[in-house]
Formats: C-alpha cells, structure tokens, sequence
C-alpha cells in the first residue's frame, strides 16, 4: 500500500468520526525498495467544505508548524484556490502557472504581509524583505558579491574554514546534528563573510541567533488576520532584544572595518569588505542602516538554510545504506588537494543526493506574496490583495509531477536524467527576481562539507526520525540524534 493510500486510508477513518487529525504521525517505511521518511498527513478535505470550525484549528496548527498548511489537494490537484477569512489563497502548483506567477508577472505581486510580518521586524530592508526600487537597486548593487567569479574564489576558504570545525563538532560518541550543522554552517559564513570577526567566534552568540531565528520563523496566530502590521504580535514581544544585540555587534564591526579601511590599514579581503566598498545607483557607499541590514540578512538567509538540507541529508543516508555506501565511495575517490570548486564535477551522486535532500525538505518552503492589482494566474482571475502562496513543499512532492513523491530516490537528479524534471517543478532557491542570491554559494558550501563529513564520519540515528516542522526554513521538531563513527582520517 503506498504512504499516500496508507495516510489516506486513516484520514479516512478518522472523517468518518472525527474532524482531521493534526496530530498522526505516520511510521517510516520502505516502498518498492525506497525509504519514506515520516510527513505530514495533510488535510483531506475541500476548503469549500469547511466550517468556522475547522477553520480555525486549521490556522492554529498551521501556525504551530505551517506545512500543516498544506493540503491534500494542493498535492493532488493543480492550482488551488481557497476562499477564507475574508482573503483568497491561491497556490499555484502547475509548474506552468508557477512560472506565471513569479517570473512573468511577477510585477503584480508584493511580498505577503505574513512574510513580512515575520521577517521584517528582524531584517527591516534587508534584500530578503525590501520591495520595489530600493530592492532594485541593493539587488544590482550586491549582485557582483555573487558571480561565479567571486563565488569560485570563497571556494578554498570554505574547505579550509570547514575542516577544523567538522572536526571539533563531530569527534564525539552522539549529537544534536541539526545543532552541529547549524553551528557548522554559521562558522563557515562568519569565516568566508566576516572573517571569523563577527563574534570572535563565540558560540553564545549562535545559540542567540538560532533561538532568534526559530522565534521570528513562527506565524503569530494574529499573522493570518487582516490587523495591520504595527499591532504588537503577543508571540513576538520580548524577541527583539536578540535582534538588538546583533544589530550592535554587526554595527560595531562595520564601524571598526570602516575606521582601518579610513587609515590605511590592512583590512581581510572578505564579504564584508566587498559590502563596504560598493556603490548604489546614486554613486554613493551604502549607508550603516543599508549595512546591517544587509550584514543581518545574509547571516540569517545563508546559514539555516544549507544547515537544514545538510541535516536532512545526513538523516536520509542513515536510513538508506546503498545510497550511503555510494556517496562514501564516490567522496572516498574524490582528490581533496584539487581546488574545492571542481569538487561538484566529481561527484555526482554526493550532489544528486542533496537535491533530492532539498526536493523532500525544501529548506525554505514557501514563497509568500498577494497581489498588488487585479491578475489572471493558470485559470482563475483574483482581486488585489489576493494571498499567492508559492510552495515548494506542494510543488516538490506533488503527486502527478513525481514518481513515488514522498520517498527518497536520488538517481531521480543524476546527470543523465536531471533534464526529465521540469524547469519549474523543482524550486529550492525560488525564481524570478528574488530568487536565491547565495544559490551558487549554498550548492558549492554543500557540497564541501558534504564530502569532507562523509569521508570521515559515518552517522547513525539513535533517537527518534526528525518530523519536520516550518518556521523560518524547515528544521526538525526536536534535537536530531546522531551516534558517529569514525571512518578515516579525512
Ligand atoms: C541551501 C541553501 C539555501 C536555500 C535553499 C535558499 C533558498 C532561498 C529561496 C527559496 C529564496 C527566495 C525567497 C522568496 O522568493 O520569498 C531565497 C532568497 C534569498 N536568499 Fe537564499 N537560500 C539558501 C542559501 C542562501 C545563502 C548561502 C545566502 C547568502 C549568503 C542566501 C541569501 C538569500 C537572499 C539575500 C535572498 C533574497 C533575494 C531577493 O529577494 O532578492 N541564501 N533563498
């Protein structure tokens, strides 16, 4: 029986008496020799059908954890749209209209007021939430930091950031690997970014930005309301004295950097300085505020994210012991005195896995907007303000677009067939104009530490299978238990 028919099947005896279960968890399982790790049983019935009811325990789990948002119809039917709470939801999942909506008329959306509910207070004008010309012209300015020029340079430092810190992360019995990777991915940003300046690499102030990050991720119940944004979110009160801390600490740095760059001294040739030297469209330096909020932005959208998709993949190998002896194979042969960008050319299963790692956990499921004026999107002609709700969680496990959508399959992202999976059905770094500036920079990271953590360590899951949860990127629920091995000496 398939997981979807299995899931089904209990949803169904559960309609039959009860309204739907948020809470079943359904076991891991193999199918057809693949490993289907546990998901979400989403909810069955049409949004049409629904009564104030269900409504409302749909808006409180789904801010509990937002996947819960995601419906059975979404992952079965193409383009779906709802009517609730005086808004329209629209999500669209036909790759064609997907295409529509965010690329070519991508002029009529807005980010949503959910987005900014949650990002902006945080990341204030950052190129992650800033909208219309001054997003314009930060994205022109910081695009040069992310040619692949620049980004093959941040190669090498990567690898020689990465090795100390896997090795004094991972040589123990058990861990936290989501914590690890988290802790793994920050260090490796503040070392290629900042230089490792950023907090003389203390580890209180990643436990802060990790606490900050998974607090500002999750939707006040307000959020879904229509009350405007300045109305205090009683979830989000007393959050912003982390923003505040790192807010100064990024400032203080800048200003120090700005001060030796004034008197002629040697300054490390890093992100940072990159950031301190450009120009906006007026010919002027970015401001301080356009610099921390930048700073902010880039530590919180670059590390969490490929944390995420190094934890899933990780959890995923421990599951499945032929891809995981043929990615170790595969990064054993690899020549790690070769310069670290042509690492990927090497070794394309290691690479096929973490897409396939990022297909079943997007890291960021959601692309949030509404319309700014009245559009026509796949079939359906929507007012303004409208809720266009691109999601990749539906998109990535949509059950007419993948075979066996729910199950780990990484030969499906092999060279030789990657070209069957359809431009826009697959969208982990989003598209259209706000798509993923640090894409180039995520997919060289992985792929180092991948290699550099499979050639020497070999992870076992001792706790409970990680059910995902959504707030800023998804993580899983709780600590991700791992026993690890030691395999080489790298
Ligand atoms: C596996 C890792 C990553 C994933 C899956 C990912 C995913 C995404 C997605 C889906 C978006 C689009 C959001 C939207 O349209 O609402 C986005 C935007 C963005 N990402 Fe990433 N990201 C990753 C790593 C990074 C890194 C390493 C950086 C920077 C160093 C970064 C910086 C940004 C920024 C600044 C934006 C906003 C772009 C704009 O609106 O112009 N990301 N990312």
């Amino acid at each position: 029986m398939s997981v979807a028919h299995k899931q089904a099947t209990a949803q169904e005896t559960n309609m039959a008496t009860a309204r739907h279960d948020y809470r079943f968890r359904p076991e891991p399982l193999w199918e057809n020799g693949r490993f289907v790790p546990p998901t979400i049983v989403p909810i069955e019935t049409a949004v049409s059908d629904w009564d104030w009811i269900d409504w409302l325990r749909y808006m409180r789990e789904s801010s509990r954890n937002p996947l819960h948002g995601v419906t059975h119809m979404a992952l079965t039917e193409f383009d779906e749209i709802a009517t609730g709470m005086g808004a329209i939801f629209f999500t669209p999942t036909r790759p064609e209209t997907v295409r529509e909506a965010f690329v070519e008329k991508s002029g009529s959306l807005r980010h949503s007021k959910i987005r900014n509910a949650i990002l902006k207070p945080a990341l204030r004008e950052g190129l992650l939430t800033a909208e219309g010309e001054r997003w314009r012209q930060d994205r022109r300015a910081l695009a040069p930091l992310f040619t692949p020029r620049h980004v093959n340079g941040y190669a090498d430092g990567i690898r020689n950031s990465a090795g100390p810190h896997i090795a004094r992360l991972l040589e123990t019995d058990t861990i936290d690997f989501g914590a690890a990777m988290v802790d793994l991915t920050y260090q490796v940003l503040s070392d290629v970014m900042f230089s490792g300046e950023l907090d003389g690499g203390r580890t209180a102030n990643l436990r802060e930005i990790d606490r900050f990050l998974s607090s500002m991720g999750r939707p006040d119940p307000l959020d879904f309301t229509r009350l405007p944004e300045w109305i205090p979110r009683p979830t989000r009160i007393g959050r912003m004295g982390i923003v505040k801390r790192m807010r100064r600490q990024v400032r203080e740095l800048a200003e120090s950097r700005l001060t030796r760059i004034a008197d002629g001294a040697a300054v490390p040739d890093d992100l940072l300085s990159l950031i301190l030297s450009i120009k906006g469209d007026d010919d002027r330096p970015f401001t301080m505020e356009q610099i921390e909020d930048q700073m902010i932005t880039f530590i919180a959208a670059g590390h969490e994210t490929t944390s995420r998709a190094l934890t899933f993949l990780f959890y995923l190998l421990s599951q499945d012991d032929a891809a995981r002896t043929r990615l170790e194979t595969e990064c054993d042969a690899l020549d790690i005195t070769r310069p670290a960008i042509e690492w990927a050319a090497a070794l394309p299963f290691t690479y096929a896995c973490f897409e396939e790692a990022m297909r079943l956990y997007p890291p960021a499921p959601f692309l949030s907007r509404e319309l700014k004026q009245p559009e026509t999107l796949g079939e359906h002609d929507l007012p303004t303000g409208s809720v266009v709700f691109g999601s990749l969680w539906a998109l990535h496990r949509h059950r007419a677009l993948w075979d066996q959508p729910d199950a780990f399959v990484p030969e499906r992202f092999l060279p030789d067939v990657r070209d069957r999976i359809g431009r826009f059905q697959y969208l982990p770094f989003g598209l259209g104009p706000h798509i993923c500036i640090g894409a180039r920079f995520a997919q060289l990271e992985a792929i180092v530490l991948t290699a550099l953590i499979a050639r020497q360590f070999r992870l076992t899951l001792i706790g409970d299978h990680p059910w995902p949860i959504a707030r800023v990127t998804i993580r899983p629920e709780k600590p991700l238990m791992m026993q690890i091995e030691r395999r080489s000496q790298g």
